[in-house]
């Protein structure tokens, strides 16, 4: 079977529905519904986490997916996709892209991202793997381990990166990403405007990923009662 995911999003915007235990929309129902929304609205793709959450979208929008499972781990830092066991489970769904953590910090019992990607690659080939990476090192791990897919997912959310926005500096992280990748790059985090969205795929990204600007009334909410309350 071909994938043709790579050419569904070219040039397009894809919404990311997710909620976790802690957040208020967390139920498998209510993103089946952003999704439902997001479609509407003419997103070609969703990007969301767990099992249930893939199915509950896959069976409400028909919509291409990247999946991923977030899950902590005592022993590790990284929690997008972190052992084969969630790979696995997420490629399972039939989901067209799975995304995982490739930030270069130890993966829960020691499992090796090598390792993860070669059984994936037998397991289920016609599977895209999208590298959610937060530095031009990651990049580069990420395309010699030959993931499909470049994400800008974890600039800001590691040690190393903590603090950091894609939206810097005229995105001077996210053009230096797209000099380097040989590959598809899809720009996600904190692309919280229509204007930051279009500007990543003027740059050159072949697709852009928003999540909480359009599917977290929470983050929604708190900035207008910031600015309201200020
Ligand atoms: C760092 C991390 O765990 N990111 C997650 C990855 O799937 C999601 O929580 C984000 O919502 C997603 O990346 C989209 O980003 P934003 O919501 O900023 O548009």
């Amino acid at each position: 079977m071909k994938n043709n995911f790579l050419e569904t999003v070219k040039g397009k915007l894809v919404v990311s529905c997710q909620a976790l235990s802690n957040e208020p929309l967390h139920s498998s129902f209510i993103m089946s519904r952003m999704a439902r929304a997001a479609k509407q609205a003419g997103s070609v793709a969703i990007r969301c986490n767990s099992v249930v959450d893939i199915q509950a979208i896959q069976d409400e929008t028909n919509l291409p997916i990247i999946g991923l499972n977030k899950v902590d781990y005592d022993d590790s830092p990284v929690y997008i996709t972190p052992t084969m066991k969630e790979m696995r489970a997420v490629a399972s769904t039939g989901a067209e892209v799975v995304a995982c953590d490739v930030t270069g910090q130890k993966r829960p019992h020691g499992e090796k991202l090598s390792d993860i990607v070669t059984q994936m690659r037998q397991e289920f080939p016609d599977t895209l793997l999208m590298a959610d990476t937060a530095t031009i090192d990651n990049v580069h791990e990420a395309m010699d381990l030959g993931f499909d897919i470049i994400g800008t997912t974890m600039h800001g959310y590691t040690p190393d990166t903590e603090g950091m926005n894609i939206a810097d500096d005229d995105f001077s992280y996210l053009k230096e990403v797209l000099e380097v990748a040989d590959r598809p790059v899809i720009a996600e985090g904190k692309v919280d405007t229509p204007e930051k969205a279009r500007y990543c795929i003027d740059l050159g990204c072949h697709a852009v990923v928003v999540g909480g600007a359009i599917t977290r009334p929470l983050e929604i909410a708190t900035k207008f009662i910031n600015a309201v309350n200020a």
